[in-house]
């Protein structure tokens, strides 16, 4: 942080609670953020970090307390209709873009300075100005329209629009898991621009469950357990151990550790999933593609066996994971080349269930409350008895899931009241639950806490070990350990196999960088045109 002597903190919270019913969401919360101080809130899921931010931008009033923004107090029980006319920007964990806008609109529907007849191209070259700064390699163009852009895309446009000017210069953004789709080259340009922000004055604070990125680039951190805001860590002097701790999550990290080399999984330990199939040569999936020699390569995936998809944003790995997804509901074996994945061609015998880390868009049935969101994909199997719907089973199923991922709740509450993460939760109960051979994730864990991380993991190592398959498409490449192989991809191919001990950060981005670099880049930009 850069010191700016003399100067009023950005914001100063005191003794801000909230409730919602009987849940006590945020309990007598104080902090303060000084002016170009970066800030992070670190707690576990329910924690209450989204709710006591949403208090500061007056977006969820609160119950009592007060928040004062550049020198300006106002009771926190007070709604702001306007939080940008306080200086304060907000990227919220569900993000809030309209799908069916083009880039350049979005951006004008954001920017006030955008008007007359250049309007959409205005915007779009402010925009451009920061996300080309912030996010080198985007590929994102103007005509895109928002529901064709991954997650990630998604996501980088959220953070570039609010650092633009827009007339109104912030002086506070609120970051609520901002980077939790994107890769490790993506997420290290992220904090290098918010860094260089800071150094010109601007506050933010940070909300995310990867830690490590917490205590490498933020000033301070302040720890929330139950509603609490319970003390704050210098993050140059913590570690993921001592926040973890702090966090009340420090036994389940313990519990949960990546397997052991020569852990991984065996023919022989494939039987115990009731309809686990394989085709003759054993493959649960097959990728097919055309090797730079023209010769075929495959690549096959054994029942029992988890696999990672890994690689640079937008480099085709995501696109495999939906191909593997279509191919699953088609006649079995057989191998299909679709239009999205053009260089593969993928093959998949049995059922899929996925799990999407787009919960917003892709997951929950907001009108539904936690039960029904959850057993939802089991009601053919295994909640069915001869036709009908077996209530006992499906409570059956719900008390066991929640116990086993640790949901806190009720299951008749609606799934938007809980927090981001444990809507995460629900939606990964929900396709664990199935008992399908295949289980394919999108970056499942999206959101989630180090402790339902940890149980997650290890709930994926049972399912492996009983033979259900695992395709695992992950953004956190620490994750990937986890793997038994992960495979890279770059432009569309996989250009390499790793280990999950190999699959460190650095092999994942020396191998998606491997040969074809260039045209890596040039490709990029058009994947997502189709
Ligand atoms: N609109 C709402 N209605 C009812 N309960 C809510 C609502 N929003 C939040 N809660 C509850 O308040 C508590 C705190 O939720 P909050 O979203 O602030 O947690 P969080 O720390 O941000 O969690 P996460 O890391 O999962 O995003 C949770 O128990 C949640 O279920």
């Amino acid at each position: 942080m850069t010191e700016h002597h003399g100067d009023a903190p950005t914001l100063v919270v005191e003794d801000v609670s909230k409730s919602f019913g009987s849940t006590r969401a945020v309990r007598s919360a104080s902090f303060h953020v000084a002016r170009g101080e970066l800030i992070g809130i670190a707690g576990h899921n329910g924690a209450g970090k989204s709710t006591v931010l949403k208090v500061v931008n007056g977006s969820v009033p609160g119950d009592v307390g007060s928040v004062t923004i550049s020198g300006v107090r106002r009771s926190a029980t007070e709604a702001v209709a306007h939080p940008e006319h306080l200086g304060v920007r907000t990227v919220y964990q569900e993000l809030a873009l309209a799908p069916s806008l083009r880039v350049d609109e979005t951006a004008a529907v954001f920017d006030p300075s955008a008007r007359g007849r250049r309007w959409r191209s205005d915007a779009w070259k402010s925009l451009k100005a920061v996300l080309d700064e912030m996010f080198p390699a985007h590929g994102i163009r103007p005509g895109h329209v928002i529901s064709d852009l991954s997650f990630a895309r998604r996501q980088m446009i959220e953070c570039a629009m609010t650092m633009v000017d827009a007339g109104r210069p912030a002086s506070l953004v609120i970051l609520d898991e901002p980077t939790s789709s994107l890769d490790g080259t993506a997420t290290e340009s992220f904090y290098a621009y918010l860094k260089r922000r800071a150094a010109g004055g601007l506050s933010a604070i940070v909300t995310t469950h990867r830690l490590n990125e917490m205590i490498e680039n933020l000033d301070r951190i302040y720890v929330m357990r139950d509603g609490r805001v319970l003390g704050e860590h210098v993050a140059a002097t913590s570690s993921k151990e001592s926040l973890v701790a702090a966090m009340g999550l420090a036994e389940h990290e313990e519990a949960h550790r990546a397997p052991e080399a020569g852990e991984g999984p065996s023919l022989t330990r494939a039987v115990a999933v009731a309809n686990a199939e394989a085709s003759d040569s054993g493959s649960v999936v097959e990728l097919v593609q055309q090797g730079e020699d023209g010769a075929e390569e495959r690549f096959e995936i054994r029942p029992g066996e988890i696999i990672g998809f890994a690689g640079l944003e937008g480099h085709g790995q995501l696109e495999a994971l939906e191909a593997v997804h279509r191919a699953a509901a088609r006649r079995p074996g057989k191998r299909g080349r679709d239009r999205r994945t053009e260089h593969l061609g993928v093959s998949v015998v049995g059922d899929a269930a996925y799990v999407s880390g787009d919960r917003g868009v892709r997951g929950i049935f907001p009108i539904w409350d936690v039960a029904k969101n959850l057993s939802f994909s089991s009601l053919k199997r295994p909640v069915t008895r001869g036709g009908l719907i077996s209530k006992a089973r499906e409570r059956e199923l719900i008390d066991e899931w929640y116990r086993r991922l640790g949901i806190k709740g009720a299951p008749s509450d609606l799934i938007t009241s809980l927090s981001g993460g444990t809507q995460q939760k629900a939606l990964m109960a929900r396709a664990m639950a199935v008992h399908s051979s295949l289980l394919l994730l999108e970056d499942p864990t999206r959101g989630v806490d180090q402790a339902t991380k940890g149980d997650f993991y290890g709930i994926l190592r049972e399912q492996a070990d009983k033979g259900q398959t695992i395709v695992w498409y992950s953004t956190e490449n620490e994750e990937l350990r986890n793997c038994d192989r992960v495979l890279v991809f770059q432009v569309g191919r996989v250009v390499g196999t790793l280990t999950g001990e190999e699959a460190t950060e650095d092999a994942v981005i020396a191998l998606s960088f491997g040969q074809r670099t260039r045209t890596a880049q040039t490709q990029d930009s058009s994947k997502e045109e189709i």
